[in-house]
């Protein structure tokens, strides 16, 4: 069964052809910078010839041109996969927001796609984009079956200790406002990949993604029991361009005092919030190289992210009464050795201790970083929402 993934970001599309159930990869790569200049598709194929990559730096106005340009690449004469876009037996989405309605990976009807823009207003840079790539697939891919993987899925054995809000009952009951959670694909697989490597059933985990989003999950013995977002994927930890947890009092000071519409704010804590706000730049590269110069803005800014990060770890310690493992993952944990290194500073009374010749290593796959008389385990895993997807996907349909 051919499973072509989709996970939609409001700028880029990234792909993979996956053949389940041997889970091989045919094809990858990343469509950035939609509707931006400096657009450009990148395309990996692994044919029996060997490896053939192709960048096109071509202007793509929006998620239709994206997706066009990629189904393009998929049947190139040259390059292509598939002959044919039926080829394609199946589109696995990534849909950020599942809402109450949502537990499980879930075929796309009609009415699903209804109650997944019901749902845009509360993830505002996701849902809309992860809708408009179904949109386009459903015309590109006309014979494929379509189905929604939520980020949300993976955080709904959280109790109603984590995920019920001290505001009035009503709020939840009629509107179901509570925390969702969010990332939980990434959560669930790498999760999944360190109860492997520690090699026992009872296990408590904290897992910590790190990309543009960011948020942490604490799982014991496999099931999430608490994660840092809530209702949007806002708040909890500090992220390329979203605040993360704030006092409320700053929403209604800035709306009541400062004459800010609700929707500026929104727009504020949304995008230009987070390492941006701090720093003038939302890509971690960006601001560890002012780190490096020793600029002031980028070195409080790290301190903060890395800060919060701890608050985190601390508070998951405890609701997990214990830990065997942190993990870190995504963009971010997987490859800046600096935000892993000041996390992990003076975590010692956790138990949490790093070997920095180790950190600094690099490599491919699972590895531990931790000190060898290290009560907890450090690991770097690569997280891989595309192929947790097309499991999902293979699993719903052969149900
Ligand atoms: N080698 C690296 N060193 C530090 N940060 C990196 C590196 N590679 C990627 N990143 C950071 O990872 C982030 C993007 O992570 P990613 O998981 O791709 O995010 P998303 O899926 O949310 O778009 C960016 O902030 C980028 O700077
Ligand atoms: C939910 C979320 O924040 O996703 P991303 O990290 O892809 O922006
Ligand atoms: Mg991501």
């Amino acid at each position: 069964m051919n499973i072509f993934v989709i996970n939609s970001g409001s700028s880029s599309i990234k792909y993979q052809l996956i053949s389940m159930p041997e889970a091989i990869v045919i094809c990858s790569g990343m469509v950035d910078r939609i509707g931006l200049e400096g657009a450009k598709v990148d395309y990996k194929a692994f044919l029996e010839s060997g490896e053939e990559r192709r960048t096109l730096e071509i202007p793509v106005p929006d998620h239709a041109a994206g997706l066009k340009a990629v189904a393009d690449l998929l049947t190139d004469a040259e390059v292509g996969v598939i002959s044919d876009p039926d080829q394609v037996h199946v589109v696995g989405h990534r849909v950020v927001h599942g809402g109450e309605e949502f537990s499980q990976t879930q075929l796309i009807t009609e009415e699903a796609k209804i109650k997944i823009r019901e749902l845009f207003p509360l993830a505002p840079l996701h849902n809309p984009a992860n809708y408009l790539g179904i949109e386009v697939a459903e015309t590109i891919f006309v014979k494929a079956k379509q189905v929604a993987v939520f980020d949300t899925a993976f955080h709904q054995t959280m109790p109603p200790v984590a995920f019920r809000m001290a505001i009035p009952n009503e709020f939840y009951e009629k509107h179901g406002i509570r925390a969702y959670g969010f990332h939980g694909t990434s959560h669930k697989y790498v999760s999944e990949k360190a109860i492997e490597f520690l090699g026992k059933a009872e296990t408590k985990i904290i897992t910590i993604h790190l990309g543009n989003g960011c948020s942490m999950a604490a799982v014991k013995d496999g099931k999430c029991i608490d994660t840092s977002m809530g209702l949007g994927p806002m708040n909890g930890l500090i992220m390329g361009t979203r605040a993360g947890d704030l006092d409320q009092s700053v929403i209604f000071h800035l709306v009541n005092q400062l004459g800010y519409t609700l929707d500026k704010v929104n727009g504020i804590l949304n995008k230009k919030s987070g390492m941006l706000g701090l720093t003038g730049f939302s890509d971690m590269r960006d601001i560890r190289k002012l780190y490096e110069e020793g600029e002031k803005a980028a070195v409080l800014a790290y301190d903060m992210y890395a800060y919060h990060i701890r608050k985190f770890i601390g508070s998951f310690a405890a609701v997990l009464n214990g830990l065997d493992a942190i993990v870190f993952t995504a963009g971010v944990g997987e490859n800046d050795v600096l935000t892993r290194k000041l996390v992990c500073q003076d975590m010692d009374f956790l138990g949490i201790r790093l070997d920095q010749g180790k950190n600094e290593a690099g490599g491919k796959g699972i590895r531990e970083i931790n000190a060898s008389d290290s009560p907890v385990k450090i690991l770097v895993i690569p997280t891989n929402e595309e192929l947790e997807i097309a499991r999902q996907c293979f699993g719903l349909l052969n149900d």
